[in-house]
């Protein structure tokens, strides 16, 4: 089975490792520039690369596109234009699903399918360098197919899938994007509106960035995001946002009234009411939000200290997922934060912790 992916970045890289090297498959990777062809194969993303169209998708049974969105449907026109090996399967990963719907159902494909896609996973790194194959574990997979792709087809990328250890589900795309619209569209746009407010306040004074907390870089490191990927998103989901802003703007006069107003009851309910809906948030299962269990410690500042805590994870045989030190104090030893995939590991990581009498916090 070959499977071509055109823009083998932060998503293509990542569905390419958990492709590569399973049973009967070849991975081949295309560039658009000779420079990025050295990379994927140096970090043994892919098979093969070819900075041609025609090579990468001949013979493919599976294409998947995963370039920014406002090249997707570029793409799809140039490879409507090819002699496609006959049922095959033409997915994309972009992050909105209705303006590359809209493109399929224009052009004809001939004998292959095309079935939009989007893995509700990601960072705010972006390219080969930053690809994992545990990208997508336990996160959902949406898939949004023509009303005339066939089963058969549909199920087959849907087996495919499976060696992302993501979930599919199936949405239709204009409530795809109604719903990614409010939950990852809107917040990057918050999220980068927050970064520059804060950073026009530092331009006059550096204090603002050296007391930066945890409370900061939580709501904004999507702000991080790569720019051309979040322009061409926020431009594809023009007419969503457009609303969600006029909504947000709400949310704003809301406060601005409950502070005008010395409302503090009122401020507290709306703490109250949100802090209540995102302790629903599937965080723990499998979700919208990657699922891990975290364990928050106060670490003294010792030598070795974080390849000892390691250690004694690895000789419990705890299995530690990530692990990282947030530095929310200049010179001041930070939290390190231990994450865990299964709950069992997490629960077991607090006994050991707490009995070598370390400050943990849940
Ligand atoms: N970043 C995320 O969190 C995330 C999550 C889910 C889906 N997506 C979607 O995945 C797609 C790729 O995003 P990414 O985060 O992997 O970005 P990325 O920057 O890591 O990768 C983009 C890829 O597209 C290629 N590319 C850029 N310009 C090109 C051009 N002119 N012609 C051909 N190829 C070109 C790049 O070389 C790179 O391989 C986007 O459509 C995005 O909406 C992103
Ligand atoms: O975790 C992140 O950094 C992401 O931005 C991932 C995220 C999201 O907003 O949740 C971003 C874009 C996607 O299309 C899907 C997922």
């Amino acid at each position: 089975m070959k499977i071509a992916i055109f823009g083998v970045g932060l998503i293509g890289g990542s569905l390419a490792l958990c492709f590569k090297g399973k049973p009967g498959i070849t991975v081949v990777g295309h560039a658009h520039l000779p420079e990025l062809v050295e990379p994927m194969l140096s970090r043994g993303v892919v098979d093969t690369a070819t900075l041609s169209v025609e090579e990468a998708a001949e013979d493919a049974d599976f294409i998947f596109l995963c370039v920014p969105v406002g090249l997707l449907e570029h793409y799809l026109e140039l490879l409507s234009r090819l002699p496609l090996k006959a049922g095959c399967i033409i997915t994309d990963v972009g992050s909105t699903k209705s303006s590359i719907a809209k493109k399929a159902a224009e052009i004809s494909l001939h004998n292959a399918y095309f079935i939009g896609g989007h893995p509700m996973a990601g960072s705010e790194r972006s390219g080969v360098k930053a690809a994992s194959a545990l990208l997508f574990e336990n996160a959902y997979y949406v898939l949004s197919p023509a009303e005339d792709v066939p089963e058969e087809a549909y199920g087959s990328l849907e087996r495919l899938l499976k060696y992302t250890g993501a979930q599919v589900v199936r949405v239709q795309p204009d409530m795809h994007d109604d719903i990614v619209g409010a939950i990852s569209h809107l917040p990057h746009i918050i999220a980068a509106a927050l970064v520059n407010q804060v950073r026009k306040h530092n331009d006059e004074n550096p204090l603002y960035r050296t007391l930066a907390a945890g409370g900061f870089r939580d709501i904004t490191r999507i702000a991080s995001s790569d720019p051309i990927v979040w322009r061409d998103i926020l431009l594809s989901n023009r007419d969503v946002l457009l609303g969600l802003l006029e909504e947000w703007n709400g949310q704003i006069e809301r406060f601005t009234h409950l502070l005008r107003t010395q409302d503090g009851e009122g401020i507290a309910d709306e703490f109250w009411t949100a802090g209540n809906f995102r302790s629903e948030l599937p965080e723990r299962r499998k979700g919208v939000i990657v699922s891990t269990f975290d364990l928050y410690i106060d670490v003294p500042d010792t030598p070795g200290i974080i390849g000892r805590i390691a250690m004694e994870l690895g000789n419990h045989s705890i299995n530690l997922s990530n692990m990282q030190i947030i530095e929310s104090r200049e010179d001041v030893p930070g939290i390190l934060r231990l994450s865990f995939r299964q709950e069992r590991d997490w629960e077991r990581a607090k006994v050991l912790l707490d009995s070598m009498s370390y400050k943990v916090v849940v």
